[in-house]
């Protein structure tokens, strides 16, 4: 899928690291591609958010094109399956390396564009930091991205994406496995009988034909579970706070509150996410309000019980066994009373590990990470807006003149006086329902931030951007009549309580005020304060107030072109003849200081500003 030329403007990457540190480190890399001070995907400024990529082969295309002058680096530290690291290593350098500790994760992370995981790696605010800015993409190649900082990703600017289906039958399979060799004692037994033993009395089992299962947590591996359960004539109870009634019912499961679903069951099976909010749920009073006797499958996450308090359960026999996948420390250790316990059944974070779901959640990553890297939008981005292929590619256009006309309104703030309130108008026919302008948003705030900070703003971080500097950004819709087929007629942008250095810009109410609308596919400055103009918004653009008379357009051309200054574009605005006029003139050359000095020296020219787009 090639992405359309104007959205390579949508989310700048940070300039790239070129410190002699990271060169010198990079040196050293060994696995490691070359270094190259910019890929080009990073030295273009790209995006790296797009739309679900439907295939392998269109995801990576556009990649191919970049991969033939230089290629990004992914960085892979836990087993991938093979089809996914073909892949990427179409068109990518990938450095495969298991087992880091911290520091060798953190000394590598600054030299890669992009890293891929499982749950084993802690990508910590740390290993962000240490990526100083390069970092564009974590690919989780599977669910659960509890070891992930996300808030970190965010503030980096750097995307989070996971694999969030391929995995889930085998997630559930296991759980199923778990459940029946649990209640049938297999796995001790098996090692009873390798022991040489023949204890047919000790490992009677229970039966699950009629019993209650309690799915805690009814998502995507809960509700393929609750499926399989069914089938083996088991009745279903469930406990998620936020799943669709209608979607249980459809399957034939009760949802119940918490403290039901633990009272009645006879087995409970876990399977939320870990959160602030679910870490440790299950502790010594819940285990105290379960059904004595309760057995509990874990294939979720082992920081969603109290390890301990499960220990003291198992002891006194309310829960009489556990069968658990996961752990809060992985591996836990060696002389864990949890994992020797008699009655736990324990595997290594076996959930994902079938070769078919390995195969398919690896291609789902590389797919993403490509895709990502690429500047497409990613359908399974965890930490930033989901915006489908169709709404960007339609809204491109106005993502570059969004950025554009938030470049120039900062650039006409007087020096010292700080920005607080921006406001952004949309006119526009379309139900404000059908206009997403998140992205468009983040575009206004990227210009308005990047001129005049050091800090780099894209889609995953600029609402975090702009409320650490204190900026708060509002959006109105104006709702025209006219045709809904075109998204959007104008936007505006308007600071409010801030100076200006080009008076000419501010409207009636006091604000800067600039508006631009899309012509010919190109963003085009149509208003600047008062005063209607109508130019193009590229290279570079003088305003220039004056009072309206002839022959101040022939002066400010003749000192612009003994100057070698190419003039590409002029409009003039007047409120009325002979009254005030705004000139805007589109310049491909920055004019020299010189220049610039005799413009202000025309004597009717009563301000000028110059900015750079
Ligand atoms: N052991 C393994 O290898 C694997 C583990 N997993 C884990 O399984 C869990 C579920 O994965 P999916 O079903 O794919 O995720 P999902 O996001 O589709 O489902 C999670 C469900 O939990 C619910 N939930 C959230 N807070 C809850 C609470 N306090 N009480 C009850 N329900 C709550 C959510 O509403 C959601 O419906 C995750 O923790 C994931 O990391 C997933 C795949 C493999
Ligand atoms: O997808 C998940 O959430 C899992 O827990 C699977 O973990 P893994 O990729 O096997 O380390």
């Amino acid at each position: 899928m090639a992405l359309a030329p104007p959205l390579c403007h949508l989310l700048a990457a940070p300039p790239p690291s070129t410190s002699a540190a990271a060169d010198a480190a990079h040196d050293h890399a060994g696995a490691l591609a070359p270094h190259r001070r910019a890929s080009p995907l990073r030295r273009r400024g790209r995006l790296f958010l797009a739309c679900r990529v439907p295939a392998a082969a269109p995801s990576a295309r556009g990649v191919a094109a970049e991969a033939a002058a230089g290629r990004p680096t992914v960085l892979v530290t836990e087993k991938l399956g093979d089809a996914g690291l073909e892949l990427l290593r179409r068109f990518a350098n990938v450095d495969c390396a298991y087992e880091l500790t911290a520091e060798e994760l953190r000394a590598k992370v600054s030299l890669v564009d992009a890293l891929v995981v499982r749950s084993a790696t802690r990508v910590t605010r740390e290993v962000f930091e240490a990526a100083r800015g390069r970092l564009r993409v974590v690919g989780r190649a599977g669910v659960g991205i509890d070891n992930v900082d996300l808030q970190a990703a965010t503030e980096a600017g750097c995307l989070v994406v996971n694999a969030p289906t391929a995995n889930t039958v085998a997630a559930a399979e296991h759980a199923i496995a778990l459940l029946a060799a649990m209640a049938r004692n297999v796995a001790q037994a098996d090692a009873s009988l390798k022991a040489g033993k023949w204890q047919r009395n000790k490992y009677v089992g229970v039966s699950l034909v009629g019993k209650t299962l309690a799915i805690m947590g009814f998502g995507k591996v809960g509700s393929e579970v609750a499926r399989r359960a069914k089938g083996l004539g088991m009745d279903i109870i469930s406990h998620d706070p936020y799943a669709p009634v209608d979607r249980a019912r459809a399957i034939g499961v009760d949802l119940v509150s918490f403290d039901e679903a633990i009272s009645t069951a006879d087995f409970i099976s876990l399977h939320m996410p870990l959160t602030p909010s679910t870490a440790k749920l299950f502790d010594d009073e819940t285990f105290a309000n379960m059904k004595k006797g309760v057995r509990i499958i874990n294939v979720a996450r082992g920081g969603v019980v109290d390890e301990d308090a499960l220990l003291r359960a198992l002891d006194n026999g309310t829960v009489s066994q556990a069968a658990l996948d996961v752990f809060t420390e992985e591996p836990p250790p060696k002389d864990s009373k949890l994992v020797h316990h008699e009655h736990v059944t324990v595997t290594p974070h076996l959930g994902a590990s079938t070769s078919e779901a390995q195969e398919g959640v690896a291609l789902e990553i590389a797919e993403a990470v490509l895709g990502a890297l690429k500047g497409e939008l990613a359908a399974t981005a965890v930490n930033a807006p989901m915006v489908p292929a169709e709404v960007l590619s339609e809204l491109s256009p106005y993502v570059v003149l969004a950025e554009k006309l938030g470049r120039l309104v900062v650039q006409l703030v007087a020096g010292g006086s700080g920005i607080k309130g921006v406001k952004i108008g949309y006119s526009s026919s379309r139900d404000p329902d059908d206009l997403d302008t998140r992205v468009l948003r983040a575009m206004v705030t990227k210009g308005i931030i990047e001129p005049i900070s050091s800090a780099f703003v894209n889609i995953v971080n600029a609402d975090y951007v702009a409320k650490q500097r204190g900026l708060r950004i509002s959006e109105e819709r104006i709702l025209l009549d006219g045709s809904p087929e075109i998204p959007i007629d104008s936007i505006q942008v308007h600071l409010a309580n801030v100076e200006s250095k080009f008076a000419g810009a501010l409207s009636d109410e006091g604000d800067i005020r600039v508006e631009g609308e899309v012509k010919d596919g190109k963003p085009h400055l149509t208003l600047v304060g008062p005063f209607s103009v109508d130019v193009s918004l590229e290279g570079n653009l003088i305003l220039c107030r004056q009072v309206d008379q002839p022959g101040i357009i022939g002066k400010v051309g003749s000192i612009l072109g003994k100057m070698n200054v190419n003039v590409n574009f002029m409009s003039v605005g007047r409120t009325a003849p002979g009254k005030q006029a705004i000139m805007a003139i589109g310049v491909d050359e920055e004019p020299e200081k010189e220049a610039l000095k005799l413009i202000g020296d025309i004597p009717s020219v009563e301000e000028f500003v110059f900015i750079k787009l």
